[in-house]
């Protein structure tokens, strides 16, 4: 791809995104992984002055703080830390005593991971609504081709601008960007329990999701996984159904 022409074209649609929403600028969370980092100097470029970063950590899930710092540093982006453990456990805790015997731990890992998304997503659109500006998404086509993403948590969001682009196309710009080594060379995760990653989670590598997505063939073995993960989360990439309509 031409990452030169893909970048520009990126951020003229977020200025006239923005112009036409009546929008001031954006937010986004800042994780110090490589999405959210891309998005950020895309905003910046954007945005300028009216583009936010928000480091939101919750300190049960793992900490990427430092990264997330560097990554505000080298983009110049504007940025705020809110700091939301105490949130996290108050709400969390109090969903856990409240059903007592009848919460399930077999599946709170991923009841609390999806819960932390949410907060942070609650807590972009706190900052947006104050500040006039869109919750801007950190997205791409591989994310949500398998729905790994947390339904109205880290996809609970305005705009999208790298939904059109598969994970490998993201490093290509995050290189031409000039995104430091240390984050280019991060393991993808969402860092929601100690050694999480996106690879492991899934059971696929991104190398094999984007060959599909390219129109290349995969191991069999890849090919069902990919699918089960794309059929399984079909629901997330639809607004809310409802019964149809009766004609009287
Ligand atoms: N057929 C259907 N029609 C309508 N709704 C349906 C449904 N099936 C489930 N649902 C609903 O969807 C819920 C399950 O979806 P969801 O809450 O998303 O939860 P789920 O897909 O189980 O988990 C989210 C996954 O995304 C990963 N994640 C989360 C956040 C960030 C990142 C990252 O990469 O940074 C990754 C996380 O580690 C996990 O593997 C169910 O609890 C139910 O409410
Ligand atoms: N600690 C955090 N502080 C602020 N935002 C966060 C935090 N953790 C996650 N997010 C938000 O959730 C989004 C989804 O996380 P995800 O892991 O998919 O992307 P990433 O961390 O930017 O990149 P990578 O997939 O390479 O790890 C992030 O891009 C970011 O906007
Ligand atoms: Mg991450």
């Amino acid at each position: 791809m031409d990452t030169e022409k893909h970048v520009q074209h990126i951020v003229n649609w977020l200025k006239e995104y923005k112009d036409q929403a009546g929008a001031k600028g954006g937010v986004v969370g800042l994780s110090g992984g490589l999405d959210s980092t891309v998005v950020a100097y895309l905003m910046k470029r954007a945005f300028g002055d009216h583009a936010l970063g928000v480091l939101l950590p919750i300190h049960n899930s793992v900490e990427a703080e430092e990264d997330a710092l560097l990554v505000a540093k080298d983009s110049k982006i504007n940025h705020i830390g809110i700091e939301l453990t105490d949130a996290f456990k108050e709400g969390f805790g109090q969903i856990e005593k409240t059903l007592g015997e009848k919460w399930n731990k077999d599946s709170a890992q991923l009841v609390g991971a999806n819960f932390q998304a949410r907060l942070r997503m609650s807590t972009l659109y706190a900052i947006a609504q104050n500040n006039q500006y869109l919750v801007i998404g950190t997205g791409n086509s591989s994310e949500l081709f398998t729905g790994y993403f947390t339904k109205y948590g880290d996809e609970g969001v305005d705009i999208n601008p790298l939904v059109n682009y598969r994970k490998e196309q993201v490093k290509e710009m995050a290189k031409y960007l000039g995104v430091p080594d240390r984050i280019l060379n991060k393991a993808p995760s969402a860092d929601l329990w100690e050694g999480q990653t996106d690879e492991k989670e899934m059971g696929i590598s991104y190398a094999a999701i984007d060959r599909y997505l390219r129109g290349e063939e995969i191991p069999a073995e890849d090919e069902k996984t990919l699918m089960k993960l794309h059929k399984s989360s079909e629901h997330k990439r639809h607004l809310p159904p409802g019964p149809p309509q009766l004609d009287a």
